[in-house]
């Protein structure tokens, strides 16, 4: 058993918050914690019960059809566990995260701690099927190994690595549920009516749909449930069974408390999967944008115009403004439009590559930064500044190592105020589209508006 690097935080995540489920999450955190318990922690004292989360990652992933076992396929050039690690980082109260790997991978997931930063993970040898690796992994907390920093949980998450997008407000539902039933399981209405084929290949009855629930994950147990089922199990559950909600009821008689899950709790199997994966990926972080600009009277006029139009054509989207680099930076904005009007060289956005080099913000995430440049007759010479702006693919191929996809756009700037807002408007458009496609083949590309 391999341990990743401990303690501290792990990173931070764009996408939905648990916002207005504070009094709710406290509640529900408060219930799971014994009387004892609560009074200690309301002085300041004991920790909440313990909770650790183990996560088989050690398919083949035959159903995708590549020869890359799927939690190791890249979404946006990141491996996809990375993500599931990810969600499960930022729930504070999970105290270790231990992954099953084949040791063929076992160098591979330790390479992507190291380079995502991931923290509170443990690394333990799967098995040749999913019970197997999940068996693995709670052995790894029940007999703390010499140098291990694992502990035995009160409560164990069971969670596939291939699952990338689970919230804190459900783990926090079934680890409840898990604490007072002894076993709790996420589910989902099915989306296809299952049916009972007879011997001869004919349909034999179909099941009514509003009986039955899809099984999906976060499950949670309390250890002592799961660990025992699974030291009970029989060789045949242990080769062919697919639900641990099932063990639990098998060899400890203990009912799983079902816990309503949502649509994006799905599994990744097929390849099709991983594009919807990368879809929603993408979708959340270009939901905020920020737009940094002198502040100088005939820059900022151009630099507002440009703005506002991006407020209007991306009604989605939080258009912010670039004063305060560090708190924007800080909100997990990941798309950058640096206006310059009356200059071709790239200086201010250069200071402004050097402020995100040194965030370590493109470490999870691509960042997008477009270079705005204005075309106008009066300042320099077109030649001239199409010399200069032809610098970017340089300086694109060079922050690119970095993780930012850095690319131009020129708009015309006519006097003519009316031509000025169908540039602009044209401007917005491209600058959208750039940010929800963050294609690194982009990167370089000086485009025209
Ligand atoms: N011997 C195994 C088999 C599966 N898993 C993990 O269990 C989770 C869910 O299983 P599944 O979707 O079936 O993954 P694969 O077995 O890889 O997929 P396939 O059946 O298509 O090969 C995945 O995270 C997978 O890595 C595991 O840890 N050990
Ligand atoms: O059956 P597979 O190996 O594809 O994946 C395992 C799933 O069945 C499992 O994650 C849920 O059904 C909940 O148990």
């Amino acid at each position: 058993m391999e341990s990743g690097t401990p303690g501290g935080s792990g990173p931070a995540e764009p996408g939905p918050r648990l916002r207005g489920l504070g009094g709710a999450l406290q509640a529900a955190w408060a219930s799971l914690l014994s009387g004892a318990q609560a009074q200690a922690q309301a002085e300041g004292g004991c920790c909440a019960p313990a909770v650790a989360a183990v996560l088989p990652a050690g398919g083949s992933g035959e159903r995708m059809g590549v020869p890359t076992p799927k939690q190791f396929c890249p979404i946006l050039e990141r491996p996809l566990i990375s993500y599931t690690l990810q969600a499960l980082e930022r729930v504070r109260w999970i105290k270790d995260i231990v992954v099953a790997v084949t040791g063929g991978n076992m160098e591979a997931m330790k390479g992507i701690i190291q380079r995502y930063q991931h923290k509170r993970i443990s690394l333990v040898e799967a098995g040749v099927t999913r019970h197997r690796s999940i068996f693995n992994g709670l052995k790894a907390l029940a007999e703390s190994q010499p140098n291990s920093r694992l502990s035995r949980p009160e409560v164990v998450i069971i969670h596939d690595a291939v699952r990338p997008f689970v919230e804190e407000d459900v783990l926090l539902k079934v680890v409840t549920a898990a604490k007072e039933h002894g076993a709790a399981g996420a589910i989902r209405p099915l989306v296809s009516t299952v049916i009972s084929p007879s011997s001869d290949g004919c349909l034999d009855h179909s099941l009514d749909r509003t009986k039955h629930r899809a099984s999906e994950m976060p499950q949670a147990f309390l250890f002592d449930v799961i660990y025992e089922a699974y030291q009970q199990c029989s060789d045949y559950d242990l080769e062919f069974g697919t639900e641990c909600l099932q063990l639990a009821l098998k060899y400890c008689h203990v009912k799983a408390k079902l816990v309503e899950g949502s649509p994006d709790l799905w599994k990744v199997t097929y390849k099709r999967d991983l594009y919807a994966a990368e879809s929603i990926i993408k979708e959340r972080i270009s939901q905020q944008m920020c737009v940094v600009m002198d502040t100088k009277e005939d820059e900022e006029h151009v630099g507002r115009c440009l703005e506002e139009m991006l407020k209007n054509e991306l009604n989605h989207v939080k258009v912010m403004s670039g004063r305060d680099l560090q708190q924007v930076i800080l909100e997990q904005c990941y798309n950058f439009v640096c206006v310059n009007v009356m200059t071709s060289d790239f200086e201010k956005t250069q200071k402004l590559l050097n402020v995100l080099d040194e965030s370590n913000l493109s470490i999870l995430y691509p960042v997008v930064v477009i270079s705005v440049h204005f075309l106008d007759n009066k300042s320099i010479p077109f030649g001239r500044k199409m010399e200069d702006l032809m610098q970017i693919k340089e300086l694109a191929r060079e922050v690119k190592k970095r993780n930012i996809l850095l690319c131009g756009l020129l708009i015309y700037y006519p006097q003519d105020e009316q031509k000025l807002q169908e540039s602009l408007r044209q401007g917005a458009t491209i600058i959208a589209t750039l940010i929800k496609e963050r294609d690194s083949g982009l990167i370089g590309q000086l485009l025209i508006a």
